[in-house]
């Protein structure tokens, strides 16, 4: 809803209602819409502004609203009649003005912003564009470049910015509505003719078609397959290029195309499931609305390696005070030069000082005994990473919480080493740590919730989206990875090549097909892995593509053994032209031995289509979710979809693999896994599983409704 108030004898002031963040609800709409009425037919109101609840400008459309049948006024007409009134109306824009939350801002003829309010058209990122004359206005009133730049990276701006860009008349650092109220008796008596932004003409470009041509080519870059980028500079250019009423056409005609596409309901969805996956829960009942987190003020990071760099630089740009230790003066050496400049360029982007005083370097264990939380990020091994947990529980004060930076190691195995196993929890950072959003907390078997509630608060301290999830091999992320990896090498040894599999998977919409992947990360990670777990030799008397009973394939194996490692050797599943290089080029050799091991294993290639590769790598994948849900590892669909999204770049508009096993039919899928899995009885990830059956039998319902079909998983407590 709205309210109204006359305030300062002469302004009629609206205040947009609809906590937390005055989203344009249908209620709100006709909210507006009577205020609107009250104020213009006030013969005392000579001007008009229009605020938000608690700070808050507006957050746009009521997403949520999406889903069924649009009810109430239609925000278009609303904001043309806010725009043709006769009586000056003004935006005191705080907190934000997003989407259709700055569209309606577009319609009012003056804009008053909060330096630090942040105003952005961020449909893009709900697969949609902004469809209440975003894309026509905002182009007139800010030149296309600009325009273009907003609606098609859906970034925010500050007010200070959008002042500097054109987009409000001015700024202010004390309270905005004041300021607004004050700016509408000012312009009480001037007719706002000339402030109606859909009559501006758009700013002349000298080169449009080039412009238009770029930044079409930049979004089908980024993409990957995604219609709402394209969508936006479309609209862009009818903007430029076409009178407005013409324009808002074609906005509408986008608009249509992109609201009715199963790609906003996927990109929609997982902006739920993002916030979603905040409300955690445990077996045992403990959840994040009844857990209070401890306090972190002081952190220790163990192990300076990649990932141990990254980590301290997001503790540190979180306001958290660092020990970051190292045994190997070397490295550790390295690592203070890295981190240094990490902070400085992290600071110089968000134009802030550096906080080089927020950490310090150790090259011993002993400052762990001062800290609230330990970050162990040494290497993957279980028994080096069982002495550094020992030494820490010798060491650390009481209630000093214990982290693991592995990606899939038993943390159980590691709570046993301490006196506290309860204090003990894994935090799975994704490389680069200070950047990705993703953090997996993995809580073991003893596990205390305040353990948890600490990972899970700091986390989103560091800005990231953290997602809890039970402990087993891999987690969810890496858990899920296996199968889906171990299906692209059965394709190659059946006949095809890394570069169709890559092309498969990178046209659906990866940012990197699993091979080119795999090359980055290092081939080496994985074959150290399966020689821990003694997968590197065959049984005497079996096939050397049987391991432990299952199928299995040494491709990935063979090409250690040659030291080709992927990048930082300068060979892997492809060529580069030296180590560390970066192009991957199609490799012969690679080709050549491919056919070679076949000969030798009595293979021969057959040809593979697109759609076995896809419906092998991502059912499997999809398959190993399905088991993760029903073993209670993971709470609900979305938390994998999350931990797909943030951490393995699956594309946001397909929403996450749950999503899209939904989207493409449960039905289908299982029947898809049934023909593989007969045609490869020795693969066991092909096989179904019970919950993918049950989904089926039970009418294939909406993924919010898989929750209902899961065992509530027993308490280990
Ligand atoms: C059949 C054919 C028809 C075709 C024609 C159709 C034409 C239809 C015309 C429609 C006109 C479209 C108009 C417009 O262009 C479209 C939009 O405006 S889309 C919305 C754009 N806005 C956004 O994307 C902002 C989204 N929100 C945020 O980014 C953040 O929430 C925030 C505002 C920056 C605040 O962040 P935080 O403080 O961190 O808080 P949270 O993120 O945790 O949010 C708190 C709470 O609020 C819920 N929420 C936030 N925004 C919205 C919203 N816009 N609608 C509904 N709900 C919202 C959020 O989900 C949290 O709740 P929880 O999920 O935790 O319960």
């Amino acid at each position: 809803m709205a309210q109204y108030s006359r305030v300062s004898g002469t302004v009629g002031l609206i205040t947009l209602l609809n906590p937390p963040v005055n989203a344009l609800s249908a209620a709100v709409r006709q909210g507006i819409v009577d205020t609107m009425d009250k104020a213009l037919s006030d013969r005392k109101v000579k001007s008009v502004v229009i605020c938000g609840h608690n700070g808050k400008f507006c957050g746009g459309a009521d997403i949520r609203e999406f889903s069924s049948p649009l009810t109430g006024p239609p925000l278009i007409p609303l904001i043309q009649g806010v725009e043709s009134a006769a009586k000056p109306v003004v935006a005191a824009i705080e907190g934000v003005a997003l989407g259709g939350g700055l569209e309606l801002a577009l319609g009012c003829h003056y804009r008053i912003a909060h330096s630090k309010a942040r105003l952005g058209l961020p449909e893009v990122h709900l697969g949609l564009l902004p469809g209440a004359g975003g894309s026509q206005r905002l182009p007139r009133l800010i030149g296309v470049p600009a325009a273009l730049d907003l609606i098609t990276t859906g970034r925010h701006v500050t007010g200070a910015e959008a002042l500097q860009l054109g987009l409000v008349d001015k700024v202010t650092d004390r309270n905005t509505v004041d300021e607004a109220v004050k700016f509408a008796l000012s312009v009480a008596d001037q007719p706002p003719n000339s402030r109606r932004v859909s009559t501006f003409p758009c700013p002349r470009h000298p080169d449009l078609d080039a412009l238009f041509e770029g930044a079409m080519q930049r979004v089908r870059q980024r993409a990957r397959g995604a219609l709402a980028p394209v969508a936006c500079v479309q609209a862009v250019r009818a903007a430029a290029t076409l009178p407005y009423a013409q324009g808002m056409e074609r906005e509408r005609e986008l608009m249509a195309t992109l609201f009715t596409s199963g790609q906003a309901r996927a990109q929609q969805y997982h902006f739920f499931a993002q916030r979603a996956v905040g409300r955690w829960s445990m077996p045992s009942g403990a959840r994040w609305d009844t857990t209070k987190p401890g306090a972190v003020h002081k952190a220790m990071v163990i192990g300076l390696g990649t990932m141990g760099r990254g980590i301290s630089v997001a503790l540190v740009q979180a306001g958290v005070s660092v020990v970051a230790m190292e045994t190997n003066e070397k490295q550790l050496m390295e690592a203070k030069q890295a981190i240094s400049s990490m902070l400085e360029r992290g600071a110089k982007r968000r134009g802030v000082a550096p906080a080089l005083d927020k950490i310090g370097y150790s090259s011993n264990m002993e400052p762990a005994a001062d800290v609230d939380l330990v970050i162990e990020a040494v290497f993957e091994d279980m028994a080096l990473k069982k002495k550094v947990f020992q030494q820490l529980s010798a060491l650390c004060k009481p209630g000093t919480f214990l982290c693991s930076n592995t990606s899939g190691l038993d943390i159980d195995q590691l709570a046993s080493e301490t006196r506290h196993p309860e204090l003990v929890v894994g935090m799975h950072f994704f490389a680069p740590a200070h950047v990705m959003k993703l953090l997996e907390v993995v809580y073991g078997s003893r596990s205390s919730p305040q353990a948890v509630a600490t990972a899970m608060e700091l986390g989103k301290q560091m800005g990231k989206v953290s997602v809890a999830v039970g402990n087993c091999r891999g987690f969810v992320g890496n858990r899920m990875l296996k199968p889906y990896l171990e299906q692209a090498f059965f394709l190659l040894e059946e006949g095809t090549t890394p570069e169709f599999v890559d092309q498969v998977l990178e046209e659906f919409g990866f940012a990197m097909g699993v091979f080119r992947m795999s090359d980055l990360s290092g081939l080496d990670v994985g074959w150290r892995v399966r020689k821990a777990d003694g997968l590197l030799n065959a049984s005497e008397g079996h096939s050397a593509r049987i391991r432990q009973g299952c199928r299995y394939s040494p491709l990935g194996d063979l090409l250690c053994e040659q030291g080709r490692f992927g990048q930082k050797t300068g060979r892997g599943w492809y060529q580069y032209d030296k180590p560390g290089g970066r192009v991957a080029k199609p490799d012969p050799w690679l080709h050549g031995f491919l056919e070679k091991f076949r000969t030798q294993h009595g293979l021969v290639a057959r040809r593979i289509d697109h759609q076995e590769v896809l419906e092998r790598c991502l059912y499997a994948l999809m398959n190993e979710g399905f088991r993760i849900l029903e073993d209670g590892i993971a709470a609900g669909p979305e938390d994998i979809d999350v931990i797909y999204v943030l951490g393995y770049s699956w594309p946001p508009h397909r929403g996450g693999p749950m999503f899209y096993a939904g989207m493409v039919g449960l039905q289908k899928v299982l029947e898809r896994l049934e023909h593989y899995h007969q045609e490869h009885p020795d693969i066991p990830s092909l096989k179904p599983c019970n919950l993918l059956r049950n989904l089926v039998v039970n009418g294939s319902p909406p993924v919010h409704k898989w929750r209902e079909f899961l065992k509530k998983p027993q308490s280990q407590l």
